[in-house]
């Protein structure tokens, strides 16, 4: 198998007497959309910055196509960082230049052939559909355009990764469904590897195919998009995943069902025949108040909200059936 693009071992970033990232290792390999996500604080941005090293780390090793990046001389790690593209929140356009100005600045400050800056620029413009705003100013674009210009610029280079720090956190959602599909459509034409932070977790589901859960400094869980998403471990990430659902019942409800339970199923499961089975032989009665269906990565994931009436004994023992046969979370009622 051909070395991955980046390999995170035991990183560790010390900001005084406090770790903003503590012993992070994680893998990318080529094609890879991987994605992290947390809590504000967690460390995300200081991880994504220990890639390039704009962030030095305290300890651990960054590997970037198999060289030990964190041990290179000054030279070497300039060159290495040319193969690094990164888009920010805030964009970090030049607001005086226009926008094909700064896409050739890109590639003029990456010493790419004369003959070829304005023509390169003007394909990567027309990748992100903004050619025919390239005479136009930084200022004259929505949030979503300026963040389509800094793909393009990033992207010029042809960049092993793209790192992108909350690409989308300083965007309304239309905006960052305008990203994200730019994005999606660039992935699905070029080889691309990305790495994204967010605390979004509807970016992450539409976005990743791996993720990475950080919550004080820690990677505290990473896998598939889908399987976290699935089947999360832990309590931020099931807090992370149940609140990306937006499952706002009315309180009506949970007055009416006293506890409500979430099942979360593989589409390609059907749950009806779960549901009147429990029904049937455990003599309890099983509401369904709610549901939908996601797609993670591409692939459905069934949500169903239910409530289980009966003498206490059956529930009981609905509940530990059902458990051996589907996912099954209590909802607890949040107030607005
Ligand atoms: N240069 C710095 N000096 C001191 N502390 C820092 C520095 N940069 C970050 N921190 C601290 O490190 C911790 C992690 O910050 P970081 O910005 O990496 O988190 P984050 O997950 O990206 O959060 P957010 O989503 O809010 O940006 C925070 O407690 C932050 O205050």
């Amino acid at each position: 198998m051909s070395e991955p693009i980046l390999r995170l071992d035991k990183v560790s970033v010390q900001f005084n007497d406090t770790f903003a990232v503590k012993d992070a290792s994680l893998t990318i390999n080529e094609g890879d959309f991987f994605g992290i996500v947390g809590p504000s604080g967690a460390g995300k941005s200081t991880l994504v910055r220990t890639v390039n090293l704009l962030q030095k780390p305290t300890l651990g090793k960054v590997f970037f196509e198999g060289v030990e990046i964190t041990a290179l001389n000054k030279k070497d790690l300039r060159q290495t960082r040319l193969k690094i593209g990164m888009i920010f929140q805030h964009f970090n356009l030049i607001k005086n230049s226009s926008v094909l100005d700064n896409v050739c600045f890109a590639l003029k400050a990456a010493g790419a052939p004369k003959d070829e800056i304005k023509k390169k620029a003007l394909f990567w413009l027309d990748r992100v559909g903004l050619k025919d705003k390239a005479s136009l100013f930084p200022s004259d674009l929505s949030g979503g355009q300026k963040q389509r210009v800094a793909i393009a610029r990033a992207l010029a280079n042809e960049p092993k990764i793209l790192l992108c720090d909350e690409a989308t956190s300083a965007l309304d959602p239309n905006n960052t469904k305008e990203v994200v599909n730019t994005l999606k459509e660039i992935k699905s034409h070029y080889p691309i590897t990305v790495l994204f932070i967010t605390h979004q977790m509807e970016v992450a589901r539409t976005l990743f195919n791996k993720i990475a859960v950080m919550d004080s400094g820690k990677i505290i869980e990473q896998g598939l998009c889908y399987d976290v998403f699935a089947n999360p471990q832990h309590e931020i990430t099931k807090s992370l995943v149940s609140s990306s659902w937006h499952l706002e019942l009315p309180h009506e409800v949970f007055l009416h069902e006293k506890e409500l339970f979430v099942i979360t199923y593989s589409g390609n499961n059907a749950y009806e025949p779960l549901i009147s089975k429990v029904s049937r032989d455990f003599a309890v009665q099983v509401p369904i108040v709610g549901g939908k269906i996601e797609y993670i990565s591409g692939k459905p994931l069934g949500i169903l909200v239910i409530g289980i009436q009966g003498n206490a004994e059956n529930r009981t023992a609905a509940i530990n059936f059902i458990k051996t046969q589907a996912r099954l979370d209590r909802l607890t009622y949040k107030e607005d």
